[in-house]
C-alpha cells in the first residue's frame, strides 16, 4: 500500500470516528450510527454492497467495480467504528499475514 493509500484511509477513518462521536445533522455516516435497525442498517448495506462488487466483476465493468469497492470498504470501515475497532487493528491484522 501507498502511503498515499494510508493516508486516505486514515483521514477516511478519522472522520468516520468524528461523526460517530459528533453526529452532525445531513451526515450519511452519522446516520448510520443513528439508524433505527442499529448496527443491522450497516451489515446490510456491506451485504448489498459485496453484492455489487460482485455483478460488477462479473460484468467486467471495471470502472463501476472501483465505484463499489470503494462503497464496500467504506461501510467496513463504518461497521469497525461501530464495534470500537481501529484502522489500526485491520492494519495490524494484514501486516500480520504479510
Ligand atoms: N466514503 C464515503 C462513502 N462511500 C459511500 N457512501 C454513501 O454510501 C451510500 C451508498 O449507498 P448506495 O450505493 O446503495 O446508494 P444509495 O442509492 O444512496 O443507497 P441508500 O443509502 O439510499 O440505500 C451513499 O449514500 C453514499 O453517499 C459514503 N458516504 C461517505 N463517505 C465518506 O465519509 C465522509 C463523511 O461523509 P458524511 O457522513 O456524509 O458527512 C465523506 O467525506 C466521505 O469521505
Amino acid at each position: 500500500m501507498s502511503d498515499d493509500t494510508e493516508a486516505v484511509l486514515d483521514a477516511l477513518f478519522a472522520t468516520i470516528e468524528d461523526r460517530r462521536d459528533e453526529l452532525p445533522e445531513g451526515s450519511y455516516t452519522a446516520s448510520l450510527f443513528t439508524h433505527e435497525k442499529g448496527e443491522n442498517a450497516t451489515l446490510e448495506k456491506i451485504g448489498e454492497e459485496a453484492t455489487e462488487v460482485i455483478l460488477a466483476a462479473k460484468d467486467d465493468e471495471r470502472e463501476e467495480l472501483v465505484a463499489e469497492s470503494a462503497d464496500l470498504v467504506y461501510h467496513l470501515l463504518v461497521l469497525l467504528a461501530m464495534e470500537e475497532l481501529t484502522v489500526d487493528d485491520l492494519r495490524s491484522e494484514l501486516e500480520a499475514r504479510f
